[in-house]
């Protein structure tokens, strides 16, 4: 037995859909809100720079709105930064962005921005919010977790996610062998990015994982199957994977 393991439904792409016509409809906070009623433990929402899709005013409805946390992604920036401490979200991710990436390509180098990083998550911290880092698998970006004080990591299962099965095993260790040194060091781990209901049982698998963020996936599978039996299968399949 592994201990439970919590779903964070991301609903940034239901924001795509809707700024894609500049209506108001889909409603991501209609959706955080059936998903949170149906077994989601949490919400995540990645207010990007270019704001492509999660708005300034969708984070103050989800942050007055939800009745579970919510996990606010953000880029290391100080309009992020005071974005954050205005709504005082429960978690705040900090993840590396470039404004013509398609999604967000490799983790976080908590490492080589040390410095710049550490003033940043002092202020998060301080104002009782909850630090995530999203940061690749490996030894050097834990050990700056560690050092910067950072409660949780969230480990970038993008590029797992993009290898075929047989390929996988190899990205499938580094994930394991990073999430227990984060444990090891005492900091909570969770994962996501990418994840389907086809590879996502290795990865709720991971004793230390405590936690799967999880949107892109959820919300296309939602046209065919709607979002209440989609998150409630990514659930069964993630408590079966315990
Ligand atoms: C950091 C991360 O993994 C999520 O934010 C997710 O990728 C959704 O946002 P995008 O699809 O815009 O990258
Ligand atoms: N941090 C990962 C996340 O929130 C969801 O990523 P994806 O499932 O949309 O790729």
């Amino acid at each position: 037995m592994t201990g439970p393991i919590r779903l964070g439904v991301n609903i940034d792409h239901v924001a795509t859909v809707r700024n894609a016509r500049g209506s108001g409809y889909p409603d991501p906070v209609r959706a955080a809100l059936l998903a949170a009623e149906v077994g989601a433990q949490g919400i995540t929402a990645h207010l990007r720079e270019d704001r492509r899709h999660i708005t300034d005013a969708d984070i103050a409805r989800l942050s007055a709105e939800l009745p579970v946390p919510l996990n606010l992604e953000m880029a290391a920036t100080e309009e992020m930064l005071g974005i954050a401490l205005r709504h005082r979200p429960h978690a705040a991710c900090i993840v590396p962005e470039k404004r013509e990436e398609r999604t967000t390509e490799g983790g976080l180098d908590a490492a080589g921005q040390f410095d710049y990083l550490a003033s940043m998550v002092a202020a998060l911290r301080d104002a009782g919010i909850r630090v995530s880092l999203f940061i690749e698998p490996e030894a050097a970006q834990i050990d700056a977790a560690v050092r910067l004080g950072a409660p949780v990591v969230e480990l970038h299962t993008g590029r797992y996610a993009e290898l075929d099965e047989a390929a996988r095993e190899v990205e499938l260790k580094r994930l394991a062998d990073a999430a227990a040194l984060a444990a090891k060091n005492g900091i909570e781990v969770h994962a996501g990015h990418g994840l389907t209901f086809d590879n996502v049982v290795p990865i709720a698998a991971i004793p230390q994982v405590r936690e799967l963020n999880i949107g892109h996936f959820l919300i296309g599978e939602a046209i065919f199957d709607g979002l209440a039996p989609v998150v409630a299968r990514m659930r069964a399949l993630m408590d079966a994977a315990r």
